[in-house]
């Protein structure tokens, strides 16, 4: 088993440096996947609303037996913003999970067009305040939108889940987060494996320090100081994500990860996709 460590989030929660994806994992193999890979040591479990798989994560969270252990994050879909929509929303969540509280509840992503997700916040903070909800973050905001809510609300996001990866290191934003004290969580932190594990700069430090090409890329994450959510529903695999906390990479060696830069994954901007 392995033990990942935790840091503090600007609410006082501790919280893991490492947790687990869960999109794609849906029925009876995604069960089995969540419980096998919260018996290898991860906390830290990240669904929402639009992967259909509340009801499976919930079923794994029970099945482990460690229901306070864990942090369950779950997020509110565009289709939801509003205040009224956004208890609704978590109404729905909560009871498909089967669980009394939402550990981590985000905003899925900002959908600036419809211009709500104000008033979303205002409700998830209502959820806390009743206990329905023990953290309240939100998911690719821009500088620009988390200075919006933090000025109307007067409450800074505990956490920021964005896509970053080698090929997106996102500098500029998570200086932004440093400074606020959020929490950045990178999402599809392996670049959903693509070629990214093949490149050969990742390849040759993997070799250097006996470790997989994967490991080097869940190091970097955790030495800039954002939680990677790797996705992974082959138990060996998950553990070899978690298992990165017995090395460290040097100064050089994490620039020369983040040299390989290039841009998003697909074209989830903030500003302009809309997802419901
Ligand atoms: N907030 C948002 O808007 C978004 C949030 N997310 C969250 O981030 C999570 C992770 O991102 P995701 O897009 O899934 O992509 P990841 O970058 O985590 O990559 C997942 C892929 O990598 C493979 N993989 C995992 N571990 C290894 C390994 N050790 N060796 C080789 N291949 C490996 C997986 O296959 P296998 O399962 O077979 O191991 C899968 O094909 C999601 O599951 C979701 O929870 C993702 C996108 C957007
Ligand atoms: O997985 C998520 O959380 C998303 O927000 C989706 O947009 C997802 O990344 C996707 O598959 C888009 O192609």
């Amino acid at each position: 088993m392995v033990t990942i460590p935790t840091v503090t989030l600007n609410d006082g929660t501790p919280f893991p440096q490492l947790g687990l994806g869960t999109y794609k994992l849906t029925g009876p193999e995604g069960v089995d996947a969540v419980v096998a890979a919260v018996e290898s040591g991860y906390r830290l479990l990240d669904s929402a609303v639009n992967y259909r798989n509340e009801t499976e994560v919930g079923e794994a969270v029970r099945r482990t037996g460690i229901r306070e252990d864990l942090i369950v994050t779950t997020k509110v879909p565009g289709r939801d913003h509003g205040f009224d929509e956004t208890i609704r929303s978590a109404q729905g969540s909560l009871q498909r999970l089967g669980l009394d509280r939402i550990d981590l509840y985000l905003i899925h992503w900002p959908n600036p067009r419809i211009d709500k997700y104000v008033s979303t916040y205002r409700a998830m903070l209502a959820l806390r305040d009743e206990g329905k909800v023990g953290s309240v973050g939100v998911s690719n905001f821009t500088a620009a939108m988390l200075t919006r809510l933090i000025d109307e609300t007067g409450v800074t996001p505990a956490v920021n889940q964005v896509e970053l990866h080698p090929y997106f290191p996102q500098a500029h934003l998570r200086a932004f987060h440093a400074e606020h004290g959020i929490r950045t969580e990178s999402w599809s932190p392996l670049a959903r494996r693509s070629e990214l594990l093949t490149e050969p700069v990742i390849a040759d430090i993997a070799a250097a320090r006996g470790v997989t090409p994967t490991q080097v890329v869940l190091r970097w994450h955790t030495q800039l100081g954002s939680t990677p959510i790797p996705k992974s529903a082959d138990p060996a695999r998950q553990i070899e994500n978690a298992d990165v906390f017995g090395f460290e990479l040097s100064d050089d060696e994490v620039a020369a990860i983040s040299g390989l830069e290039r841009g998003r994954l697909w074209d989830g901007d903030p500003d302009t996709h809309e997802e419901m």
